[in-house]
């Protein structure tokens, strides 16, 4: 396992060990002790997700809100994804700067993102399947978002605007300065 931690204290970059062979490759996409003992993090997750989409689609930034607030540990099993995290933890020396990192099914890259941080991706191959773990329950009620195309945030995503494909609900995100006002 190589592990990176980013800019922002506590979002790491993990690369799991891939025992190649004539069969193909396996690895353990998540074990417990080993993610502990890289990131120092005792993390319990309880529920796994897994979404496919087109190229194009940008999912995000998405949160979710007090108690509901969630942590993830994310990857891409198919195709590839551009993969953002912002800081959004009010007492950071980093509020409100992001990380993206390139995850895909060639490079094995898997991004924890702590509590406090918005996340989103948007996929740079003709599809992707995004799979990843959270450390508490979804909670609708609770679920909070910013606008992918926020200028404070000023997030370069790679692909031109006109090839976003976003939904209706992520479209009507607010902006960061909207929900501290
Ligand atoms: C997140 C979630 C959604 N749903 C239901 C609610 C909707 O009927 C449907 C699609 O939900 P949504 O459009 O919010 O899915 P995404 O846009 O992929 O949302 C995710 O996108 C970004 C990348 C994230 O980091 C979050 O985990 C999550 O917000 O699944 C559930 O039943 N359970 C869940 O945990």
């Amino acid at each position: 396992m190589i592990v990176k931690e980013t800019k922002l204290a506590n979002c790491f970059v993990l690369e799991p060990k891939v025992f190649n062979d004539s069969r193909g490759y396996f690895l353990e996409s998540f074990n417990q002790n080993t993610f502990q003992k890289v990131t120092g993090l005792s993390v319990n997750f309880v529920q796994d997700n897994e979404s496919m989409s087109s190229k194009g689609v940008l999912r995000g930034l998405h949160f979710q809100t007090g108690e509901f607030a969630q942590a993830k540990l994310v990857r891409v099993i198919k195709g590839k994804v551009l993969d953002v995290a912002v800081d959004l933890r009010k007492d950071s020396i980093t509020y409100g700067e992001y990380v993206a990192e390139e995850l895909s099914e060639d490079n094995k890259k898997q991004l924890f993102v702590p509590r406090g941080f918005a996340h989103g991706f948007v996929v740079l191959s003709n599809t992707a399947i995004f799979s990843y773990k959270c450390d508490n329950y979804y909670n609708k009620a609770s679920e909070g978002g910013i606008i992918y195309n926020d200028k404070s945030l000023n997030i370069d995503w790679k692909l031109e605007e006109k090839d976003f494909i976003i939904s209706e609900k992520d479209l009507l995100l607010p902006t960061l300065q909207s929900i501290n006002s």
